[in-house]
């Protein structure tokens, strides 16, 4: 059975990249991705925006909605301070699969809880089932059309706190245009936009930060 564009990015990273070093893991998928066959991973360019998103929230305990194959996953989990978590949730088994062993293999799996089920199942146990209090940090990078749901069911299920931080990716491209406009219409967020390109593409896009207000 021939294997999937997933499983030959893993093994690439198994191959060339240095076991327990998340840096050395996201860059060997940036080279894989950039010159073999593109990926949908959030990328360097906007990986960078990522970064420094996640330095200034410094969060204690963070969600990731959309692991893939565990690249963003690894790139914030190395950025975590001592005991800080986290949770990331995949609705596609086979990518879930694949995104454990990139996550073990970086070395991060102390960090890192990979939740396997649709995210609209999963919010709402993250506080009984999770142990979860509030979120600092939540990077939507899931499906375009999931991330106004999600983000008022997150408000619903009280999981913000004043000065929590969302990131979302591609809302230039592929869009999410219905986000924008609910984010910023929003008195309960103050946004900022951070034009960009789409991952190994010169591409238009852009990650929009929401600090939760309150
Ligand atoms: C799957 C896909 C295909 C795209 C595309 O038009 N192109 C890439 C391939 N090249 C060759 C043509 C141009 S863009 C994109 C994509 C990108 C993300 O960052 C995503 N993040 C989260 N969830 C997604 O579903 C998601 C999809
Ligand atoms: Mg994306």
């Amino acid at each position: 059975m021939n294997q999937s564009k997933e499983q030959r990015i893993l093994n690439f990273v198994l191959q060339n990249a240095v076991r327990g070093d998340p840096c050395s893991v996201v860059d060997t998928i940036d080279k894989y991705c950039s010159q073999k066959e593109w990926a949908m991973n959030v990328g360097n360019e906007k990986g960078l925006i990522l970064d420094k998103t996640v330095e200034e929230a410094n969060p204690s305990v963070a969600l990731e909605l959309g692991t893939y194959c565990g690249y963003s996953a690894v790139r914030i989990s190395r950025l975590l301070k001592a005991g800080a978590r986290l949770l990331t949730v995949e609705f596609n088994p086979e990518f879930a699969a694949i995104a454990k062993q990139m996550i073990e293999f970086a070395g991060v799996q102390d960090k890192v809880k990979l939740l396997e089920g649709p995210s609209e199942e999963i919010i709402p146990q993250l506080k009984k089932k999770y142990e979860v209090d509030t979120l600092d940090f939540v990077f939507l990078d899931h499906w375009k059309d999931r991330y106004t749901p999600d983000t008022i069911l997150l408000q619903e299920c009280n999981l913000l706190r004043k000065g929590s931080v969302l990131l979302a990716d591609n809302v230039i491209f592929p869009g999410a245009p219905d986000f924008l406009n609910y984010v910023r219409k929003s008195p309960h967020f103050q946004c900022t936009n951070y034009p960009s390109h789409l991952e190994y593409m010169q591409v238009e896009d852009a990650m929009e930060k929401a600090v939760f207000l309150g």
